[in-house]
């Protein structure tokens, strides 16, 4: 029985993907096999020495400590574009409700009293403090042209708006599903400069904290709407108050709320909400319960963000699995344990991703526990499974 820790609500069209005579799932687990999560913040979270798999059922994971997960020989997954749909339906609304003054003429609307028709002429009378602008016609900048930017770049050029986009390292794969029109920016300077409104799809690292600062503001147009829906922190709130005083910015909306800006009348912000879809938690948990099933069962690795995808259709007698440190020799060393055994390796498949290499063996022979201690006594070795 392999026992499944959750951490956050995951949807149950995720969880019923682990059936319940091979999986027992709880939200308070101990020494889990797995732990699947959301935004929880695990980085100084109890790891059992069982711990196989982390699975976050989303894109983001900066809440996971992936580098200690790493050293322990725990493949990290993550659910790439599962929500970005959802995201991209956010930050398109975000774009109207903050170039369309939606929040600051709601907020009138509530404060109204009196008769309906006192509140007619009052809001004839009061209309023109929130005439907007519109989008076509309009450069929109997007920094991260990964699964949710590609998508936005994409929906802004079907509204007309011109698109500059900002990603050095863009994969191929985004790279075809760009509209052809999007133009790449050969720097993020030349895209805060040009831009209307700017929108950020990027992880959280060290080289994406304070994109904007009170800095880069200055490189700004006058009157841009900003749009924050990837990470607190890729924006410097303090910044975007000098903004919003200075008229730099016209409208800021996010989804990471702080007090510095939560109640200016200017910007928007909403409680984490990008992919707090139906369809895209459903999307998330069952593309991470599925990936981490696969692993835990077959040891094939899809979408990790630490381990190399690794597949291979079972063949054999028994699958050997093993997480080591892509150290010179590894498979000389794995090789030699497996023949001094006298172990015929009928398929085999390694592959490396940065420090972290993987490698799935499948033999016709029974394996002992002491060719199992042998393998894991291999200096880098950091996970070994019969599977
Ligand atoms: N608000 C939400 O609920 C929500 C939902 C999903 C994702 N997110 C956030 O959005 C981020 C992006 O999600 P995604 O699914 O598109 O991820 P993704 O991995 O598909 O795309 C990220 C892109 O950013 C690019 N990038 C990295 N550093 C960069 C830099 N310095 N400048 C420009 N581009 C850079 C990468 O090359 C990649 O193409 C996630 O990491 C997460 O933090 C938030
Ligand atoms: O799980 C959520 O609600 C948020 C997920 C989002 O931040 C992500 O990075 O995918």
């Amino acid at each position: 029985m392999y026992k499944i820790q959750t951490l956050n609500a995951i949807s149950p069209k995720g969880l019923n993907r682990l059936p319940t005579d091979k999986y027992s799932v709880s939200d308070n687990q101990s020494d889990a096999d797995a732990i699947l999560l959301r935004s929880f913040k695990l980085h100084d979270y109890p790891f059992s020495n069982n711990l196989l798999a982390v699975g976050r059922a989303g894109s983001g994971t900066n809440n996971v400590p992936t580098v200690k997960l790493s050293e322990r020989g725990v493949v990290v997954f993550n659910a790439p574009g599962a929500n970005a749909n959802a995201v991209k339906e956010l930050v398109i609304a975000g774009m109207l409700m903050g170039c369309r003054n939606i929040g600051p003429a709601m907020n009138f609307v509530n404060g109204l009293k009196g008769s309906d028709e006192e509140m007619h002429v009052a809001v004839e009378a009061g209309k023109k403090q929130f005439g907007g602008f519109e989008l076509p016609g309009k450069t929109l900048g997007v920094v991260g042209l990964g699964a949710i930017g590609v998508k936005i770049a994409n929906a802004a050029r079907s509204l007309g708006m011109n698109v500059i986009g900002y990603d050095p390292t863009i994969t191929i794969e985004r790279a075809w599903q760009l509209d052809s029109d999007v133009e790449a920016a050969p720097n993020i300077d030349t895209l805060l400069a040009q831009s209307d409104f700017i929108t950020f799809h990027v992880p959280l690292i060290d080289s994406t904290r304070n994109l904007i600062s009170t800095e880069s503001l200055s490189k700004l147009k006058d009157g841009v709407v900003l749009l924050n829906f990837a990470r607190d922190g890729i924006v410097n709130d303090s910044a975007v108050l000098a903004g919003l005083e200075s008229g730099k910015v016209y409208a800021y909306v996010c989804d990471f709320p702080s007090n510095v800006l939560r109640t200016n009348p200017r910007v928007i912000s909403l409680p984490h909400l990008g992919a707090s879809t139906r369809e895209a938690e459903e999307n998330c948990a069952i593309m991470v319960a599925d990936q981490v099933r696969d692993y835990l069962e077959n040891g094939n690795i899809t979408n990790s963000v630490n381990l190399p995808n690794v597949k291979l259709p079972r063949a054999g007698l028994a699958r050997i699995s093993l997480v080591n440190q892509n150290n010179p020799d590894m498979l000389g060393k794995i090789s030699h344990v497996m023949g001094q055994a006298g172990i015929n390796i009928k398929h085999m498949l390694n592959d490396s991703k940065g420090d972290m290499a993987y490698t799935l063996m499948d033999v016709d022979s029974v394996v002992a526990d002491d060719t199992l201690a042998a393998l894991a006594a291999i200096p880098g070795v950091l996970k070994v499974r019969l599977l």
